[in-house]
């Protein structure tokens, strides 16, 4: 059809899942487990609007290189490392490739204690949150450029006091009752970016430091703060790890208010209301989501 035009495309191999060991003398192990999206971009639109596949590289070969890519590195941690040497690869091998975008996810596996000592090779994962980054590589003229971001998904907290919600407005539509002492709970995804560079700056970066930083400084505020909101508490949160951390360019939280009310006891001839709750009922559905993006104010010129 004349009237319409291919606009964007990228594809991929999505969900590869891997398991990568390090082995050194003796008994000590360590182990990663990841799981990879990997989109190529770039002269692919004859496949989509003629047919052709001569340029496709198959996404099953995609799946390969992963494989193969994570038996030659020494290690596929950290994510953000794996996930630029994953995009440097695709670009220098395939010239008709422009763009590499490549998403990693990885468990959390931490090392078991044992009689109270580090045990060599086995493994708990005490929490569904996951390590996450994102990197985008491109061709430029000067070299591979770029654009990287990390966090964590899915960090479960809860606090039993010290979140307070007043002061909201109120007009026909409400019936929420306002609270100086409610429980918070929400699952935690951060990100943080940082600014594009080559790749080569990018590899120096110090991706460990920075994710226990924030995990660190996150759980801090969370756990220490009176909550005026959950709004607040991200803002909070957001503004110490930019203040903190100057590789940063901006940093962004979604915090869903999991509710979890106290229980109307008063029909039963109990008094669990304001100061006399202790039962409280987790709603599954819906929860609140709140949040934002938080970056450095542009310097005057
Ligand atoms: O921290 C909160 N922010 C809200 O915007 C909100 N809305 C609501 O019903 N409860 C809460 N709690």
């Amino acid at each position: 059809m004349a009237d319409v035009e291919l606009k964007s495309q990228r594809y991929g191999k999505d969900r590869i899942r891997v398991v990568k060991v390090v082995k050194s003398d003796g008994q000590w192990q360590e182990v990663a487990e990841l799981s990879v999206r990997v989109l190529l971009e770039g002269d692919f639109e004859t496949s989509y609007t003629q047919g052709d596949n001569s340029k496709v590289v198959a996404t099953d070969s995609i799946k390969n290189t992963v494989y193969v890519l994570a038996k030659r590195a020494p290690s596929v941690v950290p994510i953000e490392s794996f996930a630029l040497t994953l995009g440097q690869h695709f670009l220098h091998t395939y010239a008709h490739v422009d763009g590499v975008h490549v998403d990693i996810s990885q468990q959390a596996w931490r090392r078991m204690r044992i009689d109270n000592q580090k045990h060599p090779h086995s493994f708990l994962r005490d929490t569904q949150a996951q390590r996450v980054t994102t990197a985008t590589t491109k061709r430029h003229a000067s070299g591979v450029h770029a654009h990287i971001s990390s966090g964590f998904r899915d960090l479960a907290v809860l606090k039993t006091t010290g979140s307070a919600f007043y002061g909201f407005l109120r007009d026909q539509y409400t019936t929420l009752r306002e609270t100086n002492d409610r429980i918070l709970c929400t699952n935690i995804d951060c990100r943080w970016e940082f600014p594009a560079g080559d790749v080569a700056t990018l590899c120096s970066l110090p991706f460990d430091q920075i994710y226990t930083h924030v995990e660190q400084l996150t759980l801090g505020i969370f756990a220490r703060e009176n909550s005026a909101s959950v709004q607040a508490t991200l803002y909070n949160m957001a503004t110490r790890a930019l203040r903190d951390l100057p590789a940063l360019g901006q940093v962004s939280y979604a915090l869903p208010n999991n509710h979890i009310f106290s229980v109307d006891l008063a029909p039963l001839g109990l008094q669990n209301m304001g100061k006399d709750a202790d039962v409280y009922m987790p709603i599954a559905d819906p929860s609140g989501l709140i949040t934002a993006v938080v970056g450095r104010k542009k310097a005057k010129l």
